[in-house]
């Protein structure tokens, strides 16, 4: 062990994959800065082309060349793909492979999919990597390669179960590797990272259950960064240890421990001195995460008198672990693939409604993004429920169980809110028709469905049946929004009024629509945002015209993140909620929770701003287009969008059934839920 004379990086050509985001891309900017030419690899080449610029400026800062730092996008699932990467990047001296993920989640409720892509990515992602650069280091003689293992590879986290795995098979992968390679030259290391803020944590802790929280906290609850573990990391690279130091000491003493025939991370002495209070140190950690995990499984213990704690956190817990117990042993006896159906709970007037559920029910993957959904009912027709403004899937709690007696039902959260992630690239209202007609697709099966929706998702649900109108059968619109431009194509009824619909009155009703204004009718937008600045585009702006539009666009979006987080606070989102509701009593914890858990997410801001700000084809060019059986299910009293707009509607489209709720705001299938469930039902008979 050269521990004097600390390796150096400088020069090292070091390729890293999953280098674009998180530990990757900490451990590429400590190694840039020692002047390593450093390729990074990843799937998304967007991210992979801000990583390169990021850097490149923090070369040039120190003086480093820039010419040597670059990017190459590449799954590391597939071989072909990694072969490309190498080519690209040249002999390597150094690999890192930190391309990996976690999806937690109780054992019996994900599907045997995730244990599967998870093995693929983090185990089988690594080796393959390592196949293809090894042959080259060993003929060269020379040559390091690090694997990114976990803590959790050693203590066995509970809701990890499809993860720990993977990371203890990288781990065992690397010790075989490190005893076979050492008469080769090539030099082989692991790293046991802490719970770290990447990007991939925050997706990771939307599925989390609540046992995961539950070890963190009695691990102190710390969340290092990726700068922290990344600085650790090269400490242990660079004097030459085979177990890489993570940054925190009680974790990396539990490695330590842990390390059968491998060199140790301390000194043989040190950790003979330490034996005694390691040993101690882990039977009194190991005891109060047994202490919390059995406080938490309380209430199925209690069926068997040993219960002294009976916390709501628990209860809850329990409802969905033995939820999930019994799908899933239903699942496992006829061999599909499995999946969480809603199961139901008795409410305080003894009404059946969903289980609030922290982790949420089932995701499903479009375009690379997470999206969280709900499903019940074995057989009938699909129907789709869409929520609105904020709200997610639970906001069906109500409907779902008494639904799925006669149909099979869905509830997805559309991407940026509920459970489901929050992209922040493309305009959001271009994603949601496409993310509608892909979960109909895949998730329902491709059979048509009818489209219940409220308020924007009300608005969505006209949407999809207007982009992809072979997927749906039918639309439900409980107090749904959107905008019109009413004035227009109230004249453009008239003129389609006042005239017959033969050839020769063609050319005089289009003059009469282009007098009337009417006649380009839609702007060509490929983004619903572009608008403002394209209309400034085709006129030329001066530069200040520009700069104000910028400065503008900023306050704006300032304002509206401002106002995000006042009103994400507990006590804003019931009093809103109280607001629009008319049943007081209906607006409780689990409904105020299922609002702001999802606005903890870290990009909760963006996507708010980005749907508050969006726009989206008006709501009259959408009637126009349409052509399905539509429900106008409104409840009158809604202080937002009340019955007014219904009442457009049906003028716009004469062929809507409309059924006006007194006494209802404007979540009625919340608010009222028996009156929606009847008329939903009698109307679902007919379409
Ligand atoms: N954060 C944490 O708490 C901990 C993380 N770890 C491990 O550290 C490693 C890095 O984690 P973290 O920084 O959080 O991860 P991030 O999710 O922040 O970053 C993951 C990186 O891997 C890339 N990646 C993902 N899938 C593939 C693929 N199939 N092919 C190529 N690249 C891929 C991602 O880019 P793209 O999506 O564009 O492909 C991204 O660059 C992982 O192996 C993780 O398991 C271990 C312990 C704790
Ligand atoms: C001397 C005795 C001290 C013992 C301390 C033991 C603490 C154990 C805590 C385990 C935490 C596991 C984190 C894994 C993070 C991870 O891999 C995911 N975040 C993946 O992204």
């Amino acid at each position: 062990m050269s521990w004097f004379r600390p390796k150096s990086y400088s020069g090292k050509k070091v390729l890293i994959t999953g280098g674009s985001t998180g530990i990757g891309f900490a451990l590429a900017k400590e190694l840039v800065l020692r002047g390593a030419q450093v390729t990074l690899v990843a799937r998304t080449k967007t991210r992979i082309d801000s990583a390169v610029a990021e850097l490149k400026s923090i070369a040039a800062k120190d003086n480093l060349g820039t010419s040597h730092i670059k990017g190459f996008a590449a799954d590391v699932c597939d071989a072909s793909q990694i072969v490309d990467a190498l080519k690209y990047a040249g002999a390597v001296d150094v690999l890192i492979c930190s391309a990996g993920a976690a999806c937690p989640g109780y054992f019996l409720e994900q599907n045997m999919d995730e244990f599967e892509s998870t093995m693929n990515l983090n185990y089988f992602g690594t080796l393959k990597v390592i196949r293809a650069a090894l042959p080259d280091m060993v003929e060269r003689r020379q040559g390091e390669i690090v694997l990114v293992s976990s803590a959790a590879a050693v203590v066995g986290v509970a809701g990890y179960s499809s993860y720990a795995p993977t990371k203890a098979a990288v781990r065992s992968l690397a010790d075989t590797l490190r005893n076979e390679l050492l008469p080769s030259g090539v030099r082989v290391m692991v790293a046991y990272p802490p719970d770290t803020d990447t990007p991939g944590y925050a997706k990771e802790n939307l599925s989390k259950p609540a046992v995961c929280h539950e070890i963190s906290r009695a691990a102190g609850d710390v969340l290092y960064t990726p700068e922290q573990v990344a600085q650790s990391m090269l400490r242990g690279m660079e004097r030459g240890a085979y177990h890489l130091p993570s940054p925190d000491f009680g974790q990396n003493l539990m490695i330590a421990a842990s390390a059968g025939l491998s060199p140790h991370m301390f000194p043989a002495v040190l950790e003979c001195l330490l034996a005694p209070v390691v040993v101690v140190a882990l039977w009194v950690f190991g005891h109060k995460v047994d202490g919390s995990l059995r406080r938490l499984a309380c209430p199925m213990v209690s069926k068997r008198g040993l219960c002294r704690h009976n916390t709501k956190r628990a209860q809850a817990l329990d409802r969905s672990l033995i939820a999930s117990a019994a799908t899933a042993s239903k699942e496992v006896t006829n061999g599909i693939p499995r999946l969480v159906e809603a199961g139901s709970e008795i409410d305080a007037n003894g009404v059946q409604r969903l289980p609030l559920r922290r982790e949420g029910w089932n995701f499903w993957d479009f375009e690379g993004n997470k999206v969280h959904y709900i499903q019940a009912g074995t057989s009938g027709s699909p129907v789709v429920f869409l929520h609105g403004f904020g709200a997610s899937a639970y906001h069906w709690r109500y409907n779902i169980p008494v639904l799925a007696e006669k149909h099979r039902v869905f509830a997805m959260d559309l991407l940026g809110m509920g459970w489901s992630d929050k992209p922040t690239g493309e305009d959001i209202y271009q994603v949601w028709p496409r993310q509608i007609a892909a979960f109909i697709k895949e998730v329902v099966g491709g059979e048509p469905v009818v489209l219940v929706g409220n308020s924007l998702g009300g608005y969505n649900c006209l949407n999809a049946s207007v982009t992809t109108p072979d997927l749906v059968r039918g639309v439900a619109l409980l107090n749904s929004a959107g905008r019109f431009e009413e004035v227009k194509a109230e004249v453009e009824a008239q003129v389609e009024a006042a005239l017959p619909d033969d050839e020769a009155s063609q050319d005089l009703k289009q003059t009469l629509r282009q007098t009337a204004g009417l006649e380009p009718e839609e702007r060509k937008t490929s983004n619903g945002r572009a608008s403002i600045s394209q209309v400034s585009t085709e006129e030329q702006p001066t530069l200040i015209a520009r700069m104000t539009e910028a400065l503008k666009s900023m306050a704006v979006r300032g304002s509206i993140y401002a106002s995000f987080f006042l009103a994400k606070q507990p006590k804003r989102i019931r009093q809103v909620l109280e607001q629009v509701y008319i049943s007081q009593q209906n607006v409780d914890e689990d409904l105020v929770n299922s609002v702001l858990w999802p606005s903890e997410h870290p990009n909760a801001a963006e996507s708010f701003y980005q749907i508050i700000s969006g726009k989206g084809t008006p709501v009259n060019v959408l009637l126009s287009k349409l052509d399905k059986p539509v429900l106008l299910l409104w409840g009158a009293d809604d202080p937002w969008i009340g019955p007014g707009s219904a009442a457009r509607i049906e003028r716009l489209y004469p062929r809507a059934q409309k059924v006006l709720l007194n006494g209802v705001g404007h979540c009625p299938q919340d608010d009222a839920p028996e009156r929606v469930n009847t008329e939903l039902m009698r109307w679902l008979e007919t379409v």
